[in-house]
Formats: C-alpha cells, sequence, structure tokens
C-alpha cells in the first residue's frame, strides 16, 4: 500500500487517492454551480463521500432522506402550528369586546432552508422520495426558483440563494423501493457512478472503522474480496462486511487467521448474512 494513504484514529474519513480523485471531480462541479449525485451500490460510500464533500464546500448543511411516504411539503416545510391572541375588553360592563387573532406558524423544511440561506442541502437516497415529490427540485436546479405552496401567505416564488448547493446520493434503480427518477431531474445533476472501494481504500476503511491494525484489516479484506468476486450470490458483501469481520476480531483479540475455526466463523456468518440470495440468471 502506497505511503501517502493517510489512516484517520479509528471512525475518522480515509482520503486514499481514489477518494481524493473522487471529491477533487465534485467539488470542481459544486463550485461550477452544478449538483453532484453519487450513484452506486449499497455501501460504495456515497453517504459518507457526499457529508464529507458538503463539510469541504464551508456552508451549513441541511440533510434529508428520500422516503416514499414524502410529499413536497416534507422537502418545502408548511403550516405547523398557530399562534392564538385573544383580547376581552370589558372595560364597559355592559359590553363584552372580544378581539381573536391567528397567526399560522410556517416552518421551512430541508430544502427551503438550504434555498433560502444558501446552505448546502444533502438529499440522501434521494430515489426513495416518489419522483413526483421530487418535481420541485427541476425549478430550484435550473430557473434557481423554489415554488412555495399557495398556503405560505405572501410568497409564492423564493429566488435560490447563490451560495445553495446540492449533492444527491442513490442506489441504482434495480435496487427494492427505488423509483426511477424523472430524466429531467437527472439530465439537471452531475452523476459520479460508485462501485465498491479499490482494495486500498477498502483496507484503509476497514482499518479505521473497526481499529484492527493495517496488515490484519489487508487479511480480512482479502477474504471478502475474493468472496465478492466468486459472484455466487446477486447481493455481494460490502465493505461493511470488511468492517464487521475486522472489528469483532479486533474485541475477541483473535487473528485473522483462516486455521482459527472461530475466526472463519465470525466471516461465514457475516459473509454470507449479506449476501443472502443466489444469482437468479
Ligand atoms: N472515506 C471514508 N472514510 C471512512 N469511512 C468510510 C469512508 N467511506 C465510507 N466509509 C464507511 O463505510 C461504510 C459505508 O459507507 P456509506 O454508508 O457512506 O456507504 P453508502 O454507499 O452510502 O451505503 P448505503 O447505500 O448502504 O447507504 C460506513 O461505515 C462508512 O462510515
Amino acid at each position: 500500500m502506497s505511503s501517502n494513504v493517510k489512516v484517520q484514529p479509528q471512525g475518522g474519513f480515509v482520503e486514499t487517492p481514489y477518494i481524493k480523485d473522487l471529491v477533487t471531480r465534485a467539488l470542481a462541479y459544486l463550485q461550477a454551480g452544478f449538483a453532484v449525485h453519487f450513484c452506486g451500490p449499497a455501501g460504495t460510500g456515497k453517504t459518507t463521500l457526499a457529508l464529507h464533500v458538503a463539510q469541504k464546500l464551508g456552508r451549513p448543511v441541511a440533510l434529508t432522506y428520500g422516503n416514499s411516504d414524502f410529499n413536497p411539503t416534507d422537502l418545502i416545510g408548511g403550516i405547523y402550528g398557530y399562534k392564538e391572541r385573544k383580547v376581552i375588553d370589558n372595560f364597559i360592563h355592559s359590553v363584552l369586546k372580544t378581539e381573536e387573532e391567528m397567526t399560522f406558524r410556517w416552518t421551512d423544511a430541508a430544502l427551503t432552508e438550504a434555498c433560502r440561506k444558501g446552505y448546502t442541502l444533502v438529499y440522501d437516497e434521494f430515489t426513495r422520495s416518489r419522483p413526483e415529490t421530487n418535481n420541485v427540485l427541476l425549478g430550484v436546479l435550473e430557473e434557481k426558483l423554489l415554488q412555495l405552496p399557495p398556503v405560505k401567505i405572501g410568497d409564492t416564488w423564493l429566488k435560490v440563494h447563490p451560495d445553495f448547493r446540492a449533492i444527491f446520493t442513490s442506489n441504482p434503480e434495480e435496487y427494492a423501493g427505488v423509483y426511477r427518477s424523472q430524466d429531467a431531474l437527472r439530465d439537471r445533476m452531475i452523476t459520479i457512478n460508485l462501485d465498491h472501494f479499490d482494495e486500498e481504500t477498502e483496507i484503509a476503511v476497514t482499518a479505521a472503522k473497526s481499529g484492527l491494525p493495517l496488515e490484519d484489516a489487508r487479511r480480512v479484506v482479502k477474504i471478502v474480496r475474493d468472496y465478492r468476486t466468486k459472484k455466487e450470490y446477486e447481493y455481494v458483501p460490502t465493505v461493511r462486511a470488511s468492517i464487521a469481520i475486522a472489528k469483532v476480531t479486533r474485541l475477541q483479540g483473535l487473528k485473522p487467521n483462516n486455521s482459527d475455526p472461530f475466526f472463519r466463523q465470525i466471516c461465514l456468518d457475516i459473509l454470507t448474512s449479506q449476501s443472502n440470495r443466489a444469482v437468479t440468471n
């Protein structure tokens, strides 16, 4: 492994040449004012990358997650609660005057807050929201205008703050619970397709997240990658399997050694729990 791989203390962000290249490209597109979309299988680092790139932009982050139950108000905001003011004037005993005033309280949701204040929106797994819910993004990404619902007293359009940026993540369309997003929306973002990490990155991430020494993490990752390349299962184990095996190995005081039956069983349990279906074709 090249010496310039920075393995952070446990849990930190790992930046290998592979990760650095992705960060550089994403920042270039965002700084040019384009939205960026990380698309890839589970466990390929999309969410971590999106949050890291957002942090690099140096603006506050408005984070939201795709959800099939979402409707546009979950992205834009709505009327949540109201304030009631009641004045009773009984100065003249025979006359009772009451004034009631009810003011509704509008609350911005993540998209509106980001558009209004110039935050970076990170919309994780955005294709798990129904396409019609995401329609509101078309105007935001192209005309830089956010349409507000008529219930919002006064303004029905919000001009998007010049510092607003958007980063999206999604799993491929064949995943369960993922909708096919509109072509018009995909056309308004630059998609970077991710696959499983290169070996150097997977080792560094496994070591950082599990606390297992680098050389032992390398052995664990080799077992997982050999299993992954066999393609015997439709769902291949991800870096999460490497992290889990490495963490249990460390906490049990084991060495990643195939001649140890306990270590072998841990690998089997974790690898088979992630790849639960034989290839259908
Ligand atoms: N650069 C990194 N540095 C440290 N840990 C990382 C890095 N990238 C990914 N990870 C870790 O790898 C695991 C998977 O990453 P992440 O959740 O970002 O993947 P994902 O593609 O968003 O997965 P999913 O689609 O299942 O949500 C997590 O435990 C995450 O902390």
